[in-house]
């Protein structure tokens, strides 16, 4: 049996009449990296929110390595690292007394991973926080984050602030995270910023969860690419996302299609003939958009 460090169950939260999460399951295994993803304002926050015991729920049951954690809210933080998407700090203590402060708070000792971390992300740590970039603050909360020994690690949009250089770094010491059998919940809005470290993603849009699994899976059941060049086109054109350019055709079907279709495009006359998988990107996009139509009353 696998460890379950994170479990939510059947989340909901409104704002006044605003439902912002709708019946939100997912778990957390132990030693997993988990991609939270869905675009701005789908809910993401607001559920890590209520994991971090900040918000309370409409309904539901949060477990933290199997605490109730909306009652035991003190026993589960010191299992538990967050950095939040929008870093605030002390504005008069600098970024070093600041990761001294974050890491007290949660009785965590200061160790000289402290210091491995300001050097690998070039954090000038004597700067008082007020001068500090948004980049520099979520750097400051990810050096702490990253120095404690917990259980589970929460990141909210973490490289959102971060140049292309310091975000691999980051994606580095997360994969040694994981290497070391931690647990982690990574949120983000675009997908290829966490792709190289999930395991498993969920897929947040409105509020509800409209997918879960693991990329490969997700790529598995994807529709496949069809690009061809025919004679004749007629019998394609029901295809989804049909599209023509001369003699040179493109839609997209299942893979349970695919040996009729290459029959027909035989019968057609076809002269070239290419199919491939939808990138991660695609079928992500796929989530964000393809369903806007079908619930928009
Ligand atoms: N305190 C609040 N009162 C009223 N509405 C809120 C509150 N907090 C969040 N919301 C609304 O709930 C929805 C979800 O917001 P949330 O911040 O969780 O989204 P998100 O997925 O984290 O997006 P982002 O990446 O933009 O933060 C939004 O429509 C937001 O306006």
């Amino acid at each position: 049996m696998m460890t379950k460090i994170l479990e939510v169950n059947d989340l909901n939260k409104k704002f006044g009449r605003f439902q912002a999460l709708t019946n939100v399951s997912f778990s957390l295994n132990e030693g997993e990296v988990f991609g939270f993803l869905g675009p701005n304002g789908a809910g993401k926050s607001t559920a890590i929110r209520i994991i971090l015991g900040l918000l309370r729920p409409s309904s539901g049951e949060i477990t933290i390595l199997g605490k109730d954690a909306t009652k035991k809210i003190v026993k589960t933080h010191q299992n538990l690292a967050y950095v939040p998407g929008d870093v605030y700090l002390w504005p008069n203590l600098t970024g070093g007394e600041i990761i001294e402060l974050l890491l007290k708070m949660g009785g965590h000792p200061r160790t000289k991973r402290v210091d491995e971390l300001i050097q690998l992300f070039e954090l000038d740590p004597r700067k008082k926080a007020r001068t500090y970039s948004k980049g520099n603050r979520q750097k400051v909360a990810l050096i702490a984050a990253l120095s404690m020994d917990v259980a589970l690690y929460i990141f909210d949009e973490p490289t959102s602030g971060l140049d292309p250089l310091q975000e691999r770094h980051f994606q580095n010491e997360v994969l040694k995270l994981k290497a070391a059998g931690k647990t982690v919940l990574l949120s983000s809005h675009i997908l290829s910023e966490v792709e190289k470290m999930v395991d498993r993603v969920a897929i947040i849009r409105k509020g509800q969860i409209v997918e879960t699994g693991s990329l490969a899976d997700m790529r598995k059941h994807a529709a496949l690419y069809v690009h061809a060049k025919v004679q004749d086109s007629t019998v394609f054109e029901k295809f989804d996302q049909f599209k023509q350019d001369g003699d040179e055709i493109s839609f997209t079907v299942t893979r349970e299609q695919l040996p009729v279709v290459t029959g027909q495009l035989t019968l057609q006359g076809v002269s070239d003939l290419m199919v491939t998988p939808p990138t991660l990107e695609d079928l992500f996009m796929q989530y964000y958009d393809a369903k806007e139509g079908a619930d928009e009353e």
